[in-house]
């Protein structure tokens, strides 16, 4: 059991998301006068501890301290209440109230679809939530089923939301500096997407999200890649399923529309549910019905949304797509993750495919706009630079011709040999363009190399364009070096240097033979008691008799 500061001993773990893990723990005395439930020594709590990314951070740290009393002060009935935050060393941890029941998304998994009523009645609890934190001017903008916990009271299940300000907390600058972003696809409302300036109508989106999916068992917008799913977000229009009765339907298209200023505010949400809830049920009235029918009245678009504070135009972090998903395995009810938002790896689809290219829909119109807090709302967002990179690099590898010598990748360091003043080379001639499927390399076995793999493109920090490359200037011709001089004699003498070599090699075997000589046991050995030069002398005597001897029998021989 690990201690959490001096109050809280951490159990065992109920599971992991993206921003951490949350633990079930045991309160080891009472907390004290900042906590917003001081607690009893023995009480089971949930505690969340913050990733160590998250921790480590010192601007989430600050902000996690300056939201203190916002996150402490959210008191409502279907709110899990935050009783304490703790702060120690690279620890961050919340301290909630311990819902003892599944999640709404493994609640849907398990059990299936939510009948229309059902459906809206339990939304209408989770807008009441909604409805509280707006009015404290605090926005979810992380709302998905993983996020509403189900306590089970008296055989009914009541949602609880949770999750308050963690996707706050996790919009900080440190993770923006870092690239990464906060995530749920499935929930993501255009406004954030775009990098327009959020309010509390990103929550209403997503219970209309989540209100198709209790209904139908999926969000409304799916596809193999998040990018198609934010693309979807942005342009397509959700379907309406079968099952749904028409005064339901008014709800959800009123909080999917695209225009944040259309949606109802989570107040009216809450009350058109519960009418809608009356009428469309077995035991409806016909006022009741004609209630619901008249649904639309009651969802007029809300005058006075709450804003998000400190993100004035900033992509919503908490809601960036997880771009490398691979084909098909993309997760409509993913987790929010923090993810790089780096294009995929081999596999992904192709952002500049998925994203069609005209009009309003156009990637790079739509597209968010900003990025890390305090950004330009002028400067590209990530994403905004991440597809035009990925455009660029197909443009490229579609229509240009790199000679190797002119192909930044294939350059390598050269040795500078010395060679005889070259004609500069011709630039190499644009050879004709046969047409190419789109998006094929050029074969660039024609310049007698390997043909070179297509790049992943991670991490995108500036779309790089290779082409069209600017004539590099030519480098001038290194100067021809000067002969080696090998003697400061400059009169050459065919075989001194081989004669000098052997005199000094003679020299040496005189001095050394002299040394040996005189200074070893050696004239002892050999017996003579002569000196070295008396003995060379007795020794070149006798060679030269030995030759005349030899001399004589030979010529005696004749
Ligand atoms: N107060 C709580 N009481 C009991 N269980 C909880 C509480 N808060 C969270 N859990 C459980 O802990 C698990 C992890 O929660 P967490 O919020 O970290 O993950 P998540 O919501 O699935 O992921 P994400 O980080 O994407 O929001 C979930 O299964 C959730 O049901």
């Amino acid at each position: 059991m690990r201690p959490v500061g001096s109050k809280y001993l951490l159990e065992e773990p109920l599971g992991r998301g993206a921003t951490g893990t949350v633990w079930r723990a045991r309160q080891r005395e009472t907390a004290g006068a900042e906590a917003a439930v001081p607690g009893q020594p023995g009480e089971t709590v949930a505690i969340k501890v913050l990733k160590e990314e998250l921790a480590s951070d010192p601007d989430i740290v600050m902000r996690f301290l300056r939201e203190r009393s916002v996150l402490l002060r959210l008191t409502h009935p279907n709110i899990v209440r935050v009783r304490d935050l703790v702060v120690e060393g690279d620890l961050l941890a919340l301290v909630m109230d311990l819902v003892d029941g599944p999640d709404l998304h493994r609640h849907l998994r398990e059990n299936g679809p939510f009948t229309p009523v059902a459906a809206a009645l339990m939304t209408a609890q989770i807008s009441d939530a909604l409805a509280a934190s707006h009015a404290d001017g605090v926005v979810h903008r992380d709302l998905k089923p993983a996020n509403v916990l189900l306590q089970q009271h008296d055989g009914q299940l009541h949602p609880m939301l949770t999750d308050f300000g963690i996707a706050r907390l996790a919009d900080s600058p440190g993770l923006t500096r870092t690239h990464e972003f906060v995530g749920t696809p499935a929930y993501i409302a255009p406004e954030s997407a775009e990098g327009r300036p959020q309010t509390s109508a990103v929550d209403v989106y997503g219970a209309g999200i989540l209100l198709y999916e209790l209904v139908t068992g999926r969000p409304p917008f799916a596809g193999s890649t998040a990018l198609e799913v934010l693309h979807q977000h942005l342009s397509a229009e959700p379907r309406r399923p079968s099952t749904v009765p028409d005064p339901l339907w008014t709800v959800m298209e009123r909080c999917l529309r695209k225009n944040p200023a259309e949606r109802p505010s989570a107040e009216n949400l809450a009350r058109g549910l519960r009418v809608v809830a009356d009428g469309i049920g077995v035991h409806a009235n016909a006022a009741q019905i004609a209630a619901a029918e008249g649904v639309g009245a009651l969802l007029a678009p809300d005058p006075a949304p709450a804003a998000v504070p400190g993100v004035p135009g900033a992509a919503d972090p908490t809601q960036v797509l997880p771009t490398n998903a691979p084909q098909g395995a993309y997760d409509p009810n993913a987790a929010t993750s923090v993810l790089p938002y780096t294009s995929g790896p081999a596999g992904a689809a192709d952002p500049t495919a998925v994203l069609p290219n005209t009009g309003a829909a156009d990637p790079t119109a739509v597209l968010p706009n900003t990025g890390p807090q305090g950004q330009q709302p002028d400067q590209p967002h990530p994403w905004q630079s991440q597809l035009r990179a990925a455009r660029d690099r197909n443009e490229q590898t579609q229509i240009q011709y790199l000679a190797p010598d002119e192909d930044p990748l294939r350059r390598r360091p050269q040795r500078q040999v010395a060679r005889p003043q070259q004609q500069p080379r011709p630039a190499p001639q644009p050879r004709p363009q046969r047409p190419q499927p789109r998006g094929r390399q050029q074969p660039a076995a024609d310049y007698g190399y390997p043909p070179q793999q297509p790049q992943h493109y991670a991490p995108p920090q500036q779309p790089q364009r290779y082409a069209p490359p600017a004539p590099e200037p030519r480098r001038p011709a290194p100067e021809p070096r000067a002969p080696r001089q090998r003697s400061a004699n400059p009169t050459k003498i065919p075989g001194l240097g081989c004669l000098k070599g052997c005199l000094f090699t003679i020299v040496i075997l005189v001095v050394a033979s002299w040394l040996i000589w005189e200074l070893t046991p050696l004239q002892d050995w050999i017996g003579t008691g002569k000196g070295y030069w008396d003995q060379l002398s007795d020794w070149a005597g006798r060679i030269g008799h030995w030759a005349k001897e030899l001399g004589g029998s030979a010529g005696g021989g004749n």
